[in-house]
């Protein structure tokens, strides 16, 4: 056997045997040992219709080739060996490490007293119920978090998917339970998880309250159904290893939310000045590369939108039909989804998962996300939904959030205040109204924590948090809110700088594990100071007599603007960092 730290297990890259998923021709045992080739680190042998002879035998051998690696493997408690040649503990006619449990095979307190006392325990958990019954038996060494997503290699049994948010949840509970009994309790994520969306659960699944990190992924089908699950488990291998460069190196929040403010230097706290001057200096990179941003927006402001991108020095795509922005993801530069008409939702799922997988920097802008409930399930998500097997009908369903990660957030009081949860603020369709938040500053910073983003809640003043510094913005024009589609443009500024930003970072730092790269949280105030410069700009032009003539010339400015009169006339606060 294989001599291990209980505590010091590498859970990173867990695989779970599934004989039933190998390509046709391809033999276990060959694919277990190029598996382990490739940067396996646990393996456990589950099998779930066959005699408990047949399940000895394979574990056995399973062994053999673990035992000549460094890798550890455990059973599966799935069938109990029951055979009089066998004792009732799984791990002792099999020589495994240990033993993985499900909700409703051997209780872990039976496991447990069956057990030598060094084996490892683990027990799958599907939702923040089984996690603190798992945390209160103070029994098990780690637990399987999952299903994260829709998989064909276990019924789900009608069990909902738990979706990034869950895993966080769960994690979250995990983190009490460490914090009241000081036992840490290891975790890996579990279910649907594939090579494309690895980078997505990692970006989200630190819990909302503690940061609390998972331990490792577990899969089956992603290195088990391929003819070469060396080369699959490698590539798993370099996103999780370079995951974990970036947390180290970058260290903190940041690090947490994947997302490169600074390069590789790690985040940097900026003062106003610094993020003014980080901001300005997108303008001459938004010119030079002309990003190409794609909209899926609103039938009010489409007209608008378009030309306000061309006038900043972008350019605009605005298409919303689910069959091509799968293909358009691959070369555009950022993507804006607008709830606006909310009527393309299919093309929302479909463009959103497509730019995640791209590494595009998505901005969401949920137009008038309080006014109805239509609107507000749609953004924040139905877990049911993901439990559907036919991809095309989850997108449909499933809802925005929980299918994609977004860069940014960028909404009005009303809308922010929905997405918060927060009833501090009213929305009239698609308007705010009232006095606003009595702390808007908390409000950005928590719900940038909350859903991993940048958070833009503009008005008069605007605030941007990247879940850290929360920043003032004090420009504008009071023609700005009597106008439609300021806000919508806004957005279109941030996709375009986001974009830009995005883009101009790849070829410098490459980073297999993140989500978006790029100074995200500075392109995201460029995107609103351009705006509302070129506004001031705008509105003291003597040609301009009121909305109407302030909305050409806003047009006007916006072309003409230049990063002097951005440094000029900006007015940055860094008001918590
Ligand atoms: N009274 C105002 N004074 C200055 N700027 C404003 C004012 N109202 C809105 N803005 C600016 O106009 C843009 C749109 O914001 P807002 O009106 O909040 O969006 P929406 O159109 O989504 O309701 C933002 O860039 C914001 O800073
Ligand atoms: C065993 C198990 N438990 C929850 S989901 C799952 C199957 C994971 O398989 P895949 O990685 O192929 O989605």
């Amino acid at each position: 056997m294989v001599k291990f730290d209980r505590d010091a297990v590498d859970y990173s890259l867990y695989l779970v045997t599934g004989r039933e998923l190998l390509p046709e021709g391809k033999d276990y045992y060959e694919s277990l040992e190029e598996s382990l080739k490739g940067g396996v680190t646990v393996v456990q042998v589950r099998e779930k219709s066959i005699d408990t002879g047949e399940f000895v035998e394979i574990a056995r051998k399973t062994k053999e080739i673990t035992d000549k690696t460094s890798v550890l493997q455990w059973a599966c408690a799935t069938p109990p060996p029951t055979t009089k040649n066998c004792t009732a503990d799984p791990t002792d006619c099999t020589g495994a490490a240990g033993l993985h449990v499900g909700q409703t095979d051997m209780p872990v307190d039976l496991a447990r007293s069956l057990l030598p006392k060094d084996t490892i325990v683990g027990i799958s958990v599907s939702n923040v119920k089984e996690a603190q019954a798992a945390v209160d038996s103070g029994l098990v060494d780690y637990v399987g978090i999952g299903a994260v997503w829709w998989t064909g290699s276990k019924d789900l049994k009608g069990k909902l998917c738990l979706g990034i948010d869950g895993v966080g949840e769960v994690l979250d509970v995990l983190a009490e339970g460490e914090k009241q009994k000081g036992k840490v309790i290891k975790s890996v994520a579990i279910g649907g998880i594939h090579l494309p969306n690895l980078p997505q659960l990692l970006h989200g699944c630190p819990s909302p309250k503690h940061l609390k990190s998972l331990d490792g992924i577990a899969l089956i089908s992603d290195i088990v159904g391929f003819t070469n699950p060396e080369h699959a488990a490698r590539k798993l291998r370099t996103v999780l290893d370079s995951y974990h460069r970036v947390r180290k190196d970058q260290g903190g929040l940041h690090a947490a939310f994947g997302f490169n403010a600074c390069g590789e230097a790690g985040y940097m706290k900026r003062s106003g000045k610094e993020l003014l001057e980080a901001a300005a200096g997108l303008i001459a990179v938004v010119r030079e590369s002309t990003p190409l941003a794609h909209q899926i927006t609103n039938i009010v402001v489409a007209n608008d939108s378009a030309n306000a991108t061309l006038a900043m020095g972008g350019s605009p795509i605005m298409a919303s039909a689910e069959q091509e922005v799968g293909d358009l993801s691959k070369v555009i530069s950022g993507l804006l989804i607008n709830f606006g008409t909310i009527k393309d939702r299919a093309g929302m799922l479909v463009a959103g998962k497509a730019a995640n997988i791209n590494k595009k920097p998505i901005v969401f802008d949920p137009v008038a996300v309080g006014a109805t409930a239509f609107r507000r399930e749609t953004s924040k998500g139905m877990r049911p939904h993901q439990n559907m097997r036919d991809p095309q009908l989850t997108l449909r369903v499933a809802e925005l959030l929980q299918a994609w990660q977004p860069s940014v957030i960028k909404g009005n009081a009303a809308e922010i205040g929905a997405l918060a949860e927060s009833a501090e603020v009213a929305s009239r369709g698609v308007d705010s109204v009232g006095s606003g938040f009595a702390n808007p500053a908390e409000v950005v910073k928590s719900l940038a924590r909350k859903r991993r983003c940048v958070v833009a809640l503009t008005g008069k003043e605007d605030w941007v948090s990247d879940g850290q510094t929360v920043v003032k913005l004090s420009n504008g024009h009071e023609y700005l809110g009597v106008i439609t589609g300021s806000g919508c443009m806004t957005g279109s500024a941030i996709t375009v700088y986001t974009g830009a930003a995005s883009q101009s970072v790849k070829q410098a730092y490459e980073n297999e594990s993140q989500i978006v790269q790029g100074d995200i949280f500075a392109a995201t105030i460029a995107g609103i100071l351009v705006i509302n410069v070129a506004a001031e700009i705008a509105a003291a032009r003597p040609d301009v007599k009121g909305p109407n003539t302030f909305r050409s010339a806003l047009i006007d400015e916006l072309y003409n603007l230049r990063a002097d009169a951005l440094l000029e006339r900006a007015r940055v606060e860094v008001v918590e960092s």
